[in-house]
């Protein structure tokens, strides 16, 4: 049986599949087979298909949902098929793992659940298996939702297993987690944060320029921290960027955060010199953009990836064009502008482990190798950064991660290569920029922001200053 098959049709009535369930199970089938991005296919797949605002709303509520608690579903499913999931096709295993959301975390009445699951696989072209998915699922809707976990924790090769399972986090992540939050004697916030991993994010907007200028109220309520962030409170997201000549984004609170960290440090002195080493797709190019412009500095952004920086000119615009837009290997900067920066923001690519909210797939695409390469590319990036800085010059080195080898080693490592920077007190500055006090933890060189902490991605926050050289003997003298 392929996986690939879909809306074939084939014995039987003919499947009538709500468009909603349609539209979750083929970005499902997309996530899996051709690597997509839940993120960004659904919005297409849903304005092709014309969906209403509550089918829009299902869709999002089904894809996301499932592919976020499918870890969890997959060990139900493998109780309740008495077969691993690895032995069940996998196009099979979408609809039974969509099912099984709706029977267990949405009030989808059961019948509802199993009927659209058995249409749902007839129309994605698995006409067979429709018995297999009707018994499935009326298995799985016979047993409570309370009497699952406690199924499926019983079955669980001890406690990492089951903390693993019943999160549905890879049991790697959750190590990973764990020991972030060690290092903040704060190892008992990780039941909260797994379960904010799996909660929707709110949506938050970022003004550029500030936030008390007259119209942004409409946006929805201030944020706790970010002095120029709204949180929506409802409406279409889109429309409430209308009317704002490109001053309002979309933006996580955490990012907003760490950009302004860079920007509200210190005062601006006019002609300062600004890079944006990593650039794409440019949400915190725009923040830094907008600032420098409020404080006389000169923005360059840069960006490998060239479609990247296609998307970073995107969201220059209305802000500022003039910006220059590179797209270059961010670690030949240190050498080619040694000395060129006042301020500079490597938001380095890194696992992501901190937006697992975001991007529902991303946990199960990522794994322990992937760190490895990424910290010998974030040291490199580092590395460049820091030659790139001047003299008296300001770094951001930020990560979407908590991993700590991807934060803390990275930055300590570097002190250690480098003797003419030191850390920056980063908690003193976010108490400074932020409009509440933030719970930070930890030494006062590093600051991580959590989801069920402070509601925003973990983004991880050094502020590194490089010391002005000493003057020399000859020049005392
Ligand atoms: C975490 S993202 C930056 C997000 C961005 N600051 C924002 O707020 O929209 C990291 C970016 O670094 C880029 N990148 C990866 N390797 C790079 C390199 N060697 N030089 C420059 N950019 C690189 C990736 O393509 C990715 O767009």
């Amino acid at each position: 049986m392929s996986g690939g098959r879909r809306r074939s049709g084939g014995g039987g009535r003919a499947p009538r599949v709500s468009p909603a369930r349609l539209v979750a199970a083929e970005v499902l089938l997309a996530v899996r087979e051709s690597d997509a991005y839940a993120n960004l296919l659904l919005p297409t797949r849903i304005a092709r298909a014309g969906l209403s605002e509550a089918d829009a709303g299902l869709a999002t509520e089904l894809t996301y949902g499932t592919l976020r608690m499918s870890g969890y579903y997959d060990r139900i499913i493998a109780i309740a098929a008495d077969r691993p999931v690895d032995r069940i096709d996998p196009a099979v295993l979408d609809v039974l793992r969509l099912g099984t959301h709706q029977l267990l975390a949405t009030r989808v009445p059961t019948h509802a659940a199993v009927n659209e699951s058995v249409d749902l696989v007839r129309a994605m072209g698995a006409p067979a298996a429709s018995g297999f998915v009707n018994g499935v699922l009326r298995g799985i809707s016979r047993v409570s939702a309370d009497a699952w976990a406690a199924r499926v924790r019983e079955a669980a090769d001890g406690p990492d297993d089951a903390l693993a399972a019943l999160s549905s986090h890879p049991a790697w992540v959750v190590r990973a987690l764990r020991k972030a939050l060690a290092h903040e004697h704060r190892a008992d916030e990780l039941d909260d944060l797994l379960a904010a991993d799996n909660a929707a994010p709110a949506v938050n907007y970022a003004v550029l320029g500030g936030a008390d200028a007259p119209g942004p109220a409409t946006l929805g309520e201030r944020d706790r921290f970010s002095p120029i962030g709204f949180t929506a409170t409802g409406g279409d997201p889109t429309r409430a960027l209308e009317g704002h000549d490109g001053r309002v984004r979309v933006q996580d609170e955490g990012s907003q955060l760490a950009a302004l960290a860079l920007t509200r440090a210190r005062p601006v002195r006019a002609g300062e010199r600004w890079l944006d080493l990593c650039a794409g797709p440019g949400g915190k190019t725009a923040v830094l953009a907008a600032e420098a412009r409020g404080g006389g500095a000169t923005l360059e952004a840069n960006e490998v990836v060239p479609a990247r920086a296609q998307l970073v000119r995107r969201a220059l615009e209305g802000v500022d064009e003039g910006v220059e837009v590179h797209e270059r290997d961010g670690r030949a900067f240190g050498e080619d502008r040694a000395g060129a920066f006042d301020r500079i923001l490597l938001d380095a690519p890194c696992t992501g482990l901190g937006a697992l909210r975001r991007r529902p797939e991303a946990r199960w695409r990522k794994s322990p190798e992937d760190v490895s390469a990424l910290t010998t590319l974030q040291t490199e990036l580092l590395d460049s950064a820091i030659g790139a800085l001047a003299p008296g010059g300001l770094l951001a080195y930020v990560t979407c991660s908590p991993h700590t080898a991807e934060t803390r080693s990275i930055v300590r490592q570097a002190l250690r290569r480098h003797d003419d920077v030191e850390r920056a007190d980063v908690h003193a500055v976010l108490g400074d920029v932020a409009l509440h006090p933030l719970d930070l933890t930890g030494e006062p060189g590093e600051a991580q922001l959590w989801p069920h902490r402070h509601g925003c991605d973990a983004m991880f926050i050094a502020l590194l200053a490089k010391r002005e050289p000493a003057a020399s003997v000859g020049s005392q003298a």
